[in-house]
This record gives C-alpha cells, sequence and structure tokens, in this order.
C-alpha cells in the first residue's frame, strides 16, 4: 500500500503524522523504525498515528510511537500537532478536542492566532506512578550513576520524566548522562531526562534527552516536567518560559492535583505518500 503522511514540527521536535480515521494502518516496530530513519526512511523523533476514538468521551485516540519503534504513553509537542493535522485535514472543525492517548485523556485548545493550549492533565508525583524505585515521595531524590551522586526530580506526564538542575545548560554532558540516566535501573520503563537551567523564577532553559529518540529540539512534556520539579522545590513560578534549542514553550501548573496547562506553536511542514 502507499501510506500518506504529513512531516510536522513542534519546536524543532519532528513527526511522521498518519492519518488512521482514512487508512487502515498498522505497523511493526521495524516499520516505525524504518519511517523514522533520517537515511534510509522519512526521519522523525516520534510517528503519530491519529485514529478514531474508542472511548464515547473522546474525540480522537492519538497514539505515539519513538524513533526506536516503541509505543508510549505521552508526547506534548505531538499534541500540539495533532491539533493542527486534524483540522488541515478537515477531520474536525471543533476548535477543543478531548484526545485519548496511552497516559490518560488530554483536553486541546485551537487559539486564533494557531497557537495550540493543552491540559496535559495533573502530574502524577507517586513512585510507582513514574514508575520510579524510592521508598516514599519526595520533591529531590538522589541517584547514583557510575558512582556518582545526582540529585533529580521525578514524576509522571502520563510518562516518565527525570529532571536534573544545572548550573550551565551549553556545558552540561546530555549525551553522556542523558542515557545513563535513561536505562537506570530504577526507572523499569526508561526515563525522559530533562537539564534545566534555573534563570529567573518564570524563566527557565532546557534541554531533554528523550527515552527512544535521543536529544531533541524541544520536549512538550519534558517542559512541564521541568517546570512542575522545579516548583515542587520551590524555586519557579506559576507561569514559566521555557527556552529549549528550539524555541520557547509557556506552561503553567497552579500546584498539587492540579493541570498542566502548555501552550505553543504546531506547524506542517510537507505531505508525502510512501509505500509500505
Ligand atoms: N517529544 C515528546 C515526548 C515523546 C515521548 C518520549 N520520548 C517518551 O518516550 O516518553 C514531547 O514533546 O513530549
Amino acid at each position: 500500500m502507499n501510506l500518506r503522511f504529513t512531516k510536522m514540527h513542534g519546536l524543532g521536535n519532528d513527526f511522521v503524522v498518519i492519518d488512521a480515521v482514512n487508512q487502515s494502518v498498522a505497523l511493526s516496530p521495524d516499520q516505525v523504525r524504518w519511517l523514522a530513519d533520517r537515511h534510509r526512511g522519512i526521519g522523525c523523533d516520534q510517528l503519530l498515528l491519529v485514529e478514531p476514538a474508542s472511548d464515547s468521551a473522546a474525540d480522537f485516540r492519538y497514539r505515539i510511537y519513538n524513533a526506536d519503534g516503541g509505543e508510549v504513553e505521552q508526547c506534548g509537542n505531538g499534541a500540539r500537532c495533532f491539533m493542527r493535522f486534524v483540522h488541515d485535514q478537515g477531520l474536525t472543525d471543533r476548535r477543543a478536542l478531548t484526545v485519548q492517548t496511552l497516559g490518560g485523556p488530554i483536553e486541546l485548545q485551537l487559539e486564533d492566532d494557531g497557537q495550540v493550549t493543552v491540559d496535559m492533565g495533573p502530574p502524577r508525583l507517586e513512585p510507582a506512578a513514574i514508575p520510579f524505585q524510592a521508598p516514599a515521595r519526595a520533591s529531590v531524590y538522589p541517584i547514583e550513576v557510575d558512582g556518582q551522586e545526582y540529585r533529580i526530580g521525578a514524576l509522571s506526564m502520563g510518562n516518565p520524566h527525570a529532571v536534573l538542575t544545572v548550573e550551565d545548560i551549553e556545558r552540561t554532558p546530555v549525551a553522556e548522562l542523558g542515557p545513563r540516566i535513561e536505562h537506570h535501573p530504577r526507572f523499569p520503563n526508561r526515563v525522559n531526562v530533562g537539564f534545566m537551567q534555573i534563570l529567573a523564577s518564570n524563566h527557565i532553559r532546557l534541554r531533554v534527552h528523550e527515552r527512544g529518540a535521543g536529544e531533541t529540539c524541544a520536549c512538550g512534556t519534558g517542559a512541564c516536567a521541568a517546570v512542575v520539579a522545579g516548583r515542587l522545590q520551590g524555586r519557579l513560578d506559576e507561569r514559566v518560559r521555557v527556552s529549549l534549542p528550539g524555541g520557547d514553550l509557556v506552561i503553567s501548573w497552579p500546584g498539587e492535583n492540579a493541570s498542566v496547562f502548555m501552550t505553543g506553536p504546531a506547524v506542517s511542514v510537507f505531505e508525502g505518500t510512501i509505500p509500505l
């Protein structure tokens, strides 16, 4: 078959987005890895499948695959691209949508300026829900990597995140430390690893080593996780500008039990077909 796809990005975190409402699509992990391959396929950090909802309370179901072929629970930048995609493709004209994901339902709003705001739901802070091995919930956990102790925040935004605070993000060895923490035995499902430099209580810089994709230009759930971790440590305001290598997101979180809101852009780059 010829598979129709759209190449999109949110702040340079790039996606192959597939309409599985009007095409019947079942991809093996090998096919996902090939489509995501930047040399032999189309190339992307994540592949997104847009499906009809299986739950009557939702408008669509949105499935997320990392470049390594694994299906995962949540993707913030992908959620904004999802909203742009369903409008561009004429799958809906509603500007407020409820969407099913593996990580739970999320609410999306298409803003008048074309940006998308996503209600990502409340963060999950209990270690078992992340999942992370720790005797009790804490705002900072010590973790040992190659004989050295680091201090991390750990939480789930539907998907698992570890957040380290660093002095200078340019000089942080993201490519070395990121994979060591991603595969740390205390994270049984692996973890996304954010490195946050706090510039002010309302502005951080962030680089993210993503589980199953490596360092990306931006990570939406990573930005949410960094703000939650920073707020739990008493260092950030309710509304924070998050500067990622690919651009800025605005994240707000009132606190415990409340939803995290993310606002940012979503861009469509080109459409194509590829034989499967
Ligand atoms: N790029 C994403 C997150 C994608 C999934 C992540 N790599 C995982 O394995 O959980 C975002 O924008 O949130």
